[in-house]
């Protein structure tokens, strides 16, 4: 969805009212997953979801020459095998790996039929730091991660962070947490398409430095709640006048004693600004988020339609 851009009547509360109704949403994992999970149980079934998460990826991307997809057990790496799928049946130079053992249901099933499909696959430790490959996506993990990485998904990781090809994150980068943006190991993208709604976790913390440029594709998931609004990063500097606090990731962590690890700002931000009835931001050199006592808003200087 391309988005608006505002004139100085953005403050103007009636105003914002009218137009808010356009924003590009952006959302918490718990708000996404349960919204995949409604559409799953009343409209769509979940492998068709995943081809167009795949077809999404695959339209946001311009795929040319060799490409590996690197792929995790959950449904991240589904979107990988069904992308694979794809790039086959338009007979491009696709390779898989299997990072680590185990598939979910469609993701198994999008595996087969790659392979009957005459995908090549490798092995890790054959990919080696991905050299000879034009485009690497990854499949490691989205929604479903939490904690930290370690083992092959870590190794994987730092294997693709090796690569001389363009790299694709499929969904979130690998290693970073979606609503928290938090993520001490974590995938180098060129870009991210994010699938269904933009996370949180993509404009917080760590993740900034990790994307180079953030797309989303929708896959008509309707959700289930209506959180946050994504704006124009132009429109960052209306929020930071009079009645608001300013802080930087680092100095709003120090300040109110909170880890980056655990911290959730955009709860927090959200139960500042109310409860002070004041404008808190809080920004990273590429992104903020903002509350403003009724909404709470996204950017970042990194958003490509
Ligand atoms: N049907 C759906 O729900 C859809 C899901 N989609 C994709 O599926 C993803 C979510 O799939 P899943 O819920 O299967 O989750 P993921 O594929 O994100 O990862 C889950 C797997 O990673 C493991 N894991 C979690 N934390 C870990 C850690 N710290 N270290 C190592 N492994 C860890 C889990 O045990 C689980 O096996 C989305 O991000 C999106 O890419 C899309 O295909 C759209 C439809
Ligand atoms: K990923």
């Amino acid at each position: 969805m391309r988005l608006r851009r505002h004139t100085t009547q953005f403050v103007n509360n009636a105003y914002r009212k009218e137009i808010t109704m356009d924003f590009e949403k952006v959302v918490s994992v718990k708000n996404m997953r349960e919204s995949d999970a409604r559409t799953i149980a009343e409209r769509t079934p979940s492998a068709e979801l995943m081809m167009r998460a795949a077809q999404g990826i695959f339209d946001k991307v311009k795929f040319a020459g060799k490409t590996c997809v690197v792929c995790g057990k959950g449904n991240n790496g589904g979107d990988g095998y069904a992308l694979a799928c794809i790039l086959a049946r338009h007979s491009m130079d696709c390779t898989i790996v299997r990072a680590v053992e185990g598939f979910s249901k469609d993701g198994l099933y999008y595996y087969q039929l790659a392979k009957s499909l005459g995908v090549n696959e490798i092995s890790l430790y054959e990919a080696g730091n991905f050299e000879g490959y034009d485009i690497v996506v990854d499949c490691l993990l989205g929604t479903g991660f939490s904690g930290k990485v370690e083992g092959e998904i870590a190794q994987a990781i730092t294997q693709i962070n090796m690569t001389p090809a363009y790299v694709v994150s499929a969904d979130i980068n690998s290693g970073i947490n979606g609503d928290t943006g938090y993520g001490e190991l974590a995938v180098n993208s060129d870009i991210t398409v994010s699938i269904g709604s933009l996370k949180t976790g993509l404009f917080l913390n760590d993740a900034p430095y990790y994307i180079d440029s953030l797309t989303n594709a929708d896959i008509g998931i309707e959700l289930l709640l209506d959180e946050y609004k994504l704006i124009d990063y132009d429109n960052l500097e209306l929020f930071e006048g009079y009645n608001s606090e300013v802080y930087t990731t680092e100095e709003f962590m120090e300040k109110f004693n909170y880890s980056p690890e655990t911290c959730n700002i955009t709860e927090i931000v959200a139960e500042m600004s109310v409860k002070n009835k004041k404008t808190i931001v809080v920004k990273t050199e590429h992104s903020a988020v903002i509350a403003d006592v009724k909404y709470v808003y996204f950017c970042a200087d990194y958003i490509r339609n």
